[in-house]
């Protein structure tokens, strides 16, 4: 379960986030979706404390993640490629983070099996490093780093962006296998509403910081959006 309680994040007078409540049960596909400088980015930033709130707090399995460590052992995430070790090629970035996370080769090769689709033989023995990869490759590795270890909690922020129409069907088959077999909570941000609506139990909507619609009804989702964003 993740918890929210008055939180806010000010920079200088601009008050970018303000979300007095937000529960995300486990298990959940929790959709984020919101114009640009909605909020989206920084209230996963704060979630996840990369950065600090103004006030509030944030809870990932009753854990204060701005006061304790262990959240971090049940939460993987792929915010953007500045999370990535751009010096190393994707295997050794692989095998670095199976050290990190103490798993086996077999643990590791089980893991890197689940992506052969989305990887598309682009990405594992290719000798090219992180930083040369275009910026759908980077993205491919990212998600699958952020779903190493097991984790029950992953955030995921614009997933599909930059990814070629086929590696976005292979994503969305993926997310939602990990959800049916590891109950994983999933939390995705997306300006692609066809595809956030389409794998999320559950959609809210920010606007200027706040949450100004919560949307659990799937049959209604796109009609609702759709009409939001149509302006
Ligand atoms: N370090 C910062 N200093 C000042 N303002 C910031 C900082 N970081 C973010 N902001 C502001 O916070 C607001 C929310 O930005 P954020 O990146 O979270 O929006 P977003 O919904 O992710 O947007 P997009 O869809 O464009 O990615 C914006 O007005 C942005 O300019």
């Amino acid at each position: 379960m993740i918890q929210v309680s008055n939180l806010k994040k000010q920079y200088k007078e601009a008050v970018v986030l303000d979300v007095p409540q937000l529960e995300i049960p486990n298990s959940e596909c929790f959709g984020l979706v919101g114009n640009n400088g909605a909020g989206k980015t920084t209230l996963f930033r704060v979630m996840l404390d990369l950065v600090r709130a103004t006030e509030g707090s944030v809870f990932i399995n009753e854990q204060d993640v701005s006061k304790s460590e262990d959240w971090k052992k049940s939460t993987g995430a792929f915010l953007d490629e500045h999370m990535l070790l751009a010096y190393l090629t994707p295997d050794e970035y692989f095998k670095t983070l199976m050290k990190v996370y103490g798993l086996s080769e077999a643990d590791l090769q089980n893991h890197l099996d689940k992506f052969t689709d989305l990887f598309n033989e682009e990405i594992l023995g290719k000798k090219k490093y992180i930083r040369d990869l275009s910026k759908g490759n980077l993205k491919k590795v990212g998600i699958a780093a952020a779903l190493m270890g097991n984790p029950e909690v992953v955030f995921l922020d614009e997933p599909f962006e930059n990814l070629d129409p086929s590696s976005q069907i292979r994503l969305k088959k993926l997310i939602l296998e990990e959800k049916e077999k590891s109950n994983v909570t999933f939390l995705i941000s997306s300006h692609d509403l066809n595809h956030v609506t389409e794998i999320c139990d559950r959609i809210v909507l920010l606007e200027k910081g706040k949450i100004i619609n919560d949307l659990r009804d799937k049959s209604a989702m796109m009609q609702e959006l759709d009409s939001y964003f149509k302006g």
